[in-house]
């Protein structure tokens, strides 16, 4: 790592030659590989933008030159330019170098990112306002094949196009999402990917064509009218060019001399322009090209073998979600799956194999997989949107208005939700039941563990309207299992004279272990596992609470609006006054990043954080 070791910033990287530039591309990339092994991490996506990277730091001056990365879940390399190469033993650990850009971690990061298909519209606005104030530099968005399916990209390229403003957006194109790239633009970007590069503008083919005594005057005329003309054959970036931009490329991402080229050319070209730059995600490291899904979001791995090293057996909700769909689409045909790009993360590639036909996958495109879902339903179909929580929130109107104004039998199988580790900020799912719990319509279920999650789906699929369940990342610990029980009614676990504890999903482990830990302290609690977020089972509730001083509810959201708040509006339509009551949430804060362990003890929701308070509680009089 000769070149690397000596690279403490921008300075020292931009005096490097073009050799040095190429050697210390392999530095990096065995860097990445080694670092990654370690904490897990991104690694894929990253090890394909090492030289894209490079050059563009090499041309553009950052931090005054704003680059923004899309997803910015493969903003790595960005980071060890800029100085941020000493703290990669920490990346993506509580208090340590965060997986995605950060403000606050570095002048060089210039928009925070995570959700996808958003750096277009970023990068304009920041262009626009640089034009506002009379300032000069360049903005440059940096977006994938992938991310590019999203709606916001195509909104903001429609924008930008016809702003004018000078702004160029890179086109990352590796051929991949997490999985497999889909759509229409997807294929038109294959086709072009292999034409040859084209570094000349729309204009200049318009006139090459007019001085070709065959073609002439009368072919430029008709070029300048149809659509299905030998202009479109020649400008391989035709879509980009008729939005407005001007096209440069496809440009070998792996080649440092061409990609300074066309980075160079692109700075001193007006207006907006697109780069397409060809990637292959994963290069560089065999395991990770051969299998750039498994390797885009990875945790500890050998880098030998390029095996995990943490393996649990026990299944995760995902799997168990995916299992079961399939059990239930095997009796009911009208069940189909959607996926907004994330069939594996979402546990829906075993009923993509077995029910080709009736899985959909419609890229990063959340908004239209709501409406898409409220479409199938609205024909008579059984839709299930297998969606992480944090991506749902881009659906939130197309919930509203699509799906539960006009009730229709949707039902939303919401992953991730509560803390999802690592990835901090940008994707935690703690803020669903809030997002959800107002709207009229929707019943919203949330299992204890995957044995419920089961119960939970075949009672979903027998409603006609919407419902929504929510359920963690990772694995999951079977509690007990009541069989008489049906989960359409509360469960109570345990009984108690002092303190009623009701918890909803994955707190109701921690509400027995609470639970338990305040019994040896001579305190008797009844523990509840709620089930619903809403409706609320009533009648359960208010039972259970008659005799019962004090009332706490635990939940893995925030505790604005959600499931606490729930239970407290119950309580106050009820006329229920003069109990102790505390709702154990998330606060009104961005969680950052961290082990889900680490961060429950960090905000006081672990068991014994949670006893100690309702001691205190317990010693205080009435709130
Ligand atoms: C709104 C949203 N939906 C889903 C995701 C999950 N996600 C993260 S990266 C990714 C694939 C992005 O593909 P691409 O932009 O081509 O980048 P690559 O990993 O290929 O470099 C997806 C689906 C996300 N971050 N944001
Ligand atoms: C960057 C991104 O949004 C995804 O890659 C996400 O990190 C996946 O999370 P899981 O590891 O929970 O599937
Ligand atoms: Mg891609």
């Amino acid at each position: 790592m000769n070149i690397l070791s000596k690279i403490n910033g921008l300075d020292d990287f931009k005096k490097l030659n073009l050799l040095e530039l190429k050697k210390l591309s392999s530095e990096i990339r065995k860097f990445l590989i080694e670092k990654v092994s370690v904490t897990g991490g991104h690694l894929a996506s990253n090890l394909g933008v090492v030289e894209l990277t490079i050059a563009l730091h090499k041309v553009f001056n950052s931090p005054e030159d704003k680059i923004i990365w899309d997803v910015g879940h493969q903003a790595y390399v960005h980071k060890i330019l800029t100085g941020r190469k000493e703290q990669f033993d920490t990346l993506r650990q509580f208090k340590g170098l965060s997986g995605f850009p950060k403000i606050k971690e570095s002048i060089h990061d210039s928009f925070e990112t995570g959700h996808s298909s958003t750096s277009i519209s970023a990068g304009l606005g920041m262009a626009l306002a640089r034009d506002l104030k009379g300032e000069k530099y360049s903005i440059i968005s940096v977006i994938g094949d992938g991310a590019l399916t999203g709606g916001m990209a195509f909104e903001a390229l429609n924008h930008a196009g016809h702003s004018k403003t000078d702004f160029i957006v890179v086109l990352n194109d590796n051929e991949m999402s997490i999985s497999e790239n889909v759509g229409g633009l997807s294929k038109y970007l294959n086709r072009i990917r292999t034409a040859p590069t084209y570094f000349k503008v729309k204009d200049d083919v318009e006139s090459l064509l007019r001085k070709i005594p065959a073609i002439g005057e009368s072919v430029v005329r008709t070029a300048q009218k149809t659509k299905d003309t030998i202009k479109y054959f020649f400008v391989p970036g035709i879509i980009f060019e008729e939005l407005g931009f001007t096209y440069l490329g496809p440009v070998n991402g792996h080649n440092i001399e061409d990609l300074i080229e066309v980075f160079k050319r692109a700075k001193n070209i007006k207006g907006p322009i697109l780069v397409h730059v060809k990637t292959r995600k994963g290069k560089g490291y065999s395991f990770a090209e051969k299998h750039p899904d498994k390797f885009h979001g990875i945790g500890p791995f050998n880098i030998q073998t390029g095996k995990k090293l943490k393996v649990n057996s026990s299944k995760t909700y995902s799997e168990i979600f995916g299992e079961i769909l399939v059990k239930l689409a095997e009796k009911d045909s009208r069940i189909v799956a959607i996926t907004a790009a994330m069939p594996s993360g979402t546990g829906l590639s075993l009923f993509a194999s077995k029910f080709p036909e009736r899985f959909y996958d419609v890229g990063i495109a959340e908004q239209h997989a709501v409406t898409f879902a409220a479409g199938l339903a609205a024909n008579g179909i059984r839709p299930v949107f297998a969606v992480y929580s944090t991506f749902l929130q881009r659906g939130y109107d197309q919930i509203i208005h699509d799906v539960c104004l006009q009730n229709l039998p949707v039902v939303f199988a919401i992953d991730r939700a509560g803390i999802v580790g690592q990835d901090g900020e940008t994707h935690h799912g703690v803020f669903d039941l809030s997002y959800l719990r107002h709207i009229p319509n929707l019943k919203i279920l949330a299992p204890k563990d995957g044995k419920e999650l089961e119960k939970m789906l075949e009672y979903a699929f027998k409603q006609e309207s919407p419902i929504a369940i929510r359920y963690p990342r990772g694995v999951s610990e079977d509690l007990c299992i009541d069989e008489k029980n049906n989960v359409d009614r509360a469960e109570i676990l345990r009984k108690g004279k002092d303190v009623c504890i009701i918890a909803i999903g994955k707190m109701v482990k921690t509400g027995l272990e609470v639970s338990k830990l305040l019994e040896k302290e001579g305190i008797m609690t009844t523990v509840i596992n709620s089930r619903f977020v809403k409706p609320l089972d009533k009648d359960t509730i208010l039972n259970e609470i008659k005799n019962i001083d004090t009332v706490i509810t635990l939940e893995d959201n925030v505790k604005s609006g959600g499931f606490g708040c729930g239970v407290l509006e119950l309580l106050n339509e009820n006329g229920i006054k003069g109990k102790k009551f505390k709702i154990f949430g998330f606060p009104d804060k961005f969680v950052e990043h961290g082990s889900v362990d680490v961060l429950f003890k960090e905000y006081k929701l672990d068991f014994k954080s949670i006893a100690l308070s309702i001691l205190e509680l317990l010693k205080k009089k009435e709130i």
